[in-house]
């Protein structure tokens, strides 16, 4: 089975978006209201009119005869269980946050009992409670989340390097996606506008990615 980096999957995926579904939320901090229709595990059969690896009319050809897709499913989200790991620092940030993500869970029809929302501390103590439960093999995808504002000294780096690299090791160690849903800003505005303002909800978004990530792991990828 060929497989394809991101960025070829990237190219191709304009040419086989029927619906605007198949994009992120824009307008919609939650996310559309009807789910999408689309999913993607196919091969080619035939083998394309033109498969030079060249660019043509500004796309670079990526399908190959025989080559296979994998791609999570938003739709099929029956059976598929996740974790949230919510630092409780900045709590009115991470409140909107985890209310963000359970909001588009229920919206993808998951199921109330299928989610487990873990606290903790900062964002620091975050990636060691993923990898436990990553490990713990109840779980398809963690999601994580947390708020790091930046203060007045380098505190702030420590912080959201450390919480980025470690829900990365979590993801890495335990072989279950761990979904970065932590910001990292530089005052509260910029913060409260992404957890449900005008820039979105980075919550709503990381549990998007956690039931894609998950469909992709349980329905496609190899065992
Ligand atoms: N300043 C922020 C923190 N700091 C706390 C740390 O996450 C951690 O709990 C402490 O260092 C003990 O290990 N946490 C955030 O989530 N956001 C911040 O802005
Ligand atoms: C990111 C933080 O830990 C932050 O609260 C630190 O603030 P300060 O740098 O002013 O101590």
């Amino acid at each position: 089975m060929a497989s394809f980096a991101a960025t070829e999957l990237g190219l191709l995926l304009p040419s086989l978006s029927p619906t605007p579904g198949n994009s992120r939320p824009t307008s919609s901090p939650l996310g559309p209201s009807n789910k999408p229709s689309v999913s993607f595990s196919f091969s080619l059969r035939a083998p394309p009119a033109a498969t030079r690896l060249t660019p043509r009319n500004g796309r670079v050809p990526v399908a190959a005869a025989g080559t296979k897709h994998l791609m999570g499913s938003l739709t099929k989200t029956d059976g598929l269980k996740f974790a949230v790991v919510v630092a409780r620092f900045n709590e009115v940030v991470t409140n909107l946050l985890l209310e963000g993500a359970l909001e588009t869970f229920r919206r993808y029809s998951v199921d109330n009992d299928d989610i487990t929302v873990v606290k903790v501390p900062g964002s620091f103590e975050v990636p060691v409670v993923a990898q436990k439960l990553g490990k713990s093999g109840n779980f398809h995808a963690i999601v994580c989340i947390g708020a790091v504002i930046r203060g007045d000294t380098t505190h702030y780096d420590a912080v959201a390097n450390s919480a980025a690299s470690g829900v990365l090791n979590a993801g890495l160690s335990s072989g279950v996606p761990c979904i970065f849903g932590v910001l990292t800003c530089d005052d509260m505005d910029q913060a409260l506008n992404r957890a449900g303002g005008k820039a979105g909800n980075k919550g709503a978004e990381a549990a998007l990615t956690a039931i894609e990530m998950a469909s992709l792991f349980k329905h496609h990828l190899p065992k």
